[in-house]
């Protein structure tokens, strides 16, 4: 089951709606640019690589939906549709590496191409990008299951798992393919306040799949860490530059705690998800609105004009970070330079 792919009978992109995890599994079906920046923004579809090809298929809608009768027309609605879709979450690189894929796509078609071999480039790229990343993802899991041990427990945080890409996942993966090799792993998964991505989607995703999950408040991973509960600690990644990695806020703390505890702290992302032309100052850490935290559903949590903070991410910097698992390798800080 993927999480995200595209559906031509109604020229749409279908995707899993996972706000409504894990009180229902429904699927949705995004016919416009506004309506895919909408499912981008309130996280019905979320995570580096689902980001990745959502954005590849955005500009497939883009092009598959554009009312133009002439190539100038359509490639001027496809780079307009690009802009507003890489603007939608500013922090996850593969949103825009997706879009940047499926526009060059596009420009590589030339001047000669006719308005339906546009539409088709686009829509091959992105599913080229949607069936690459399953295969990633499998190597990236395969390859990070060497780290683990039988019997290992694992911390985790946010979702990394197959929600956050097409499929398998990427922390998750990992922990998906050292199961797969029959070794028993159980897993401690922080709820990842304030939109709870650990509690709805790793907890979910992990008792679908049998796999030994305990759900803790982010403010619990010190004390299981200080009682010796947790052997390993596998998060994902949303941006890695050449020096940190941006993730869902509270894996800062975590990398801390872990260091300060000699516990492995791994980083499991695709190739795309690297950044090396950048350094941590210069990437834009979204903040979200306030009512994330003001408010749980119809509950009011805090008085309603209370101040609030709530950057969607935080960055770790690389000398917390034992390894970085990807589908080429398994690679220390140092020999990231090498990924170019
Ligand atoms: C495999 S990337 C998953 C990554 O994305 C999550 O952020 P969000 O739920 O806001 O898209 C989180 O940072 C995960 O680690």
């Amino acid at each position: 089951m993927r999480t995200i792919w595209w559906d031509d009978e109604k020229k749409a992109v279908g995707m899993i709606d996972q706000t409504l995890l894990p009180e229902r599994l429904e699927d949705i079906l995004v016919g416009s640019v506004g309506e895919l920046c909408e499912a981008i923004q309130s996280l019905r579809v979320r995570g580096a690589p689902a980001l990745g090809a959502a954005g590849g298929y955005g500009v497939a809608l883009a092009a598959a939906r554009s009312a133009a009768t002439n190539p100038a027309a359509l490639l001027h609605d496809v780079r307009e549709a690009a802009g507003v879709i890489r603007a939608a979450r500013p922090t996850a690189v593969n949103l825009s590496w997706g879009v940047d894929r499926a526009v060059k796509a596009v420009d590589e078609m030339g001047g000669s191409a006719g308005v339906e071999e546009i539409r088709a480039a686009a829509l091959a790229a992105a599913e080229l990008i949607a069936g690459e990343d399953v295969s990633i993802n499998r190597a990236l899991g395969d390859r990070g299951a060497r780290l683990l041990e039988d019997g290992d427990v694992v911390l985790t945080h946010c979702n990394a798992g197959r929600l956050a890409c097409v499929g398998w996942g990427t922390a998750l993966g990992v922990i998906r393919s050292a199961v797969a090799e029959g070794k028993k792993i159980s897993v401690y998964s922080c709820e990842t306040r304030p939109l709870h991505q650990g509690s709805r989607l790793t907890a979910w995703e992990l008792s679908e799949d049998n796999i030994p999950v305990t759900l803790i408040c982010d403010s619990m991973a010190g004390m299981v860490m200080r009682q010796g509960k947790i052997d390993k600690v596998i998060v994902g990644a949303d941006r890695i530059t050449r020096d940190a990695v941006f993730n869902k806020i509270g894996t800062y703390t975590h990398a801390v705690l872990a260091r300060a505890h000699g516990i492995p702290f791994y980083v499991a992302a695709p190739i795309s998800t690297f950044d090396l032309a950048h350094s941590e100052k210069e990437v834009e850490i979204e903040e979200r609105d306030a009512d994330e935290i003001r408010r749980l559903g119809e509950r009011q949590l805090a008085p309603p004009g209370v101040e609030v903070y709530n950057p969607a991410f935080d960055a770790t910097p690389l000398d917390l970070v034992t390894a970085i698992i990807t589908e080429r390798g398994i690679f220390r800080p140092p020999e990231m330079a090498d990924l170019g």
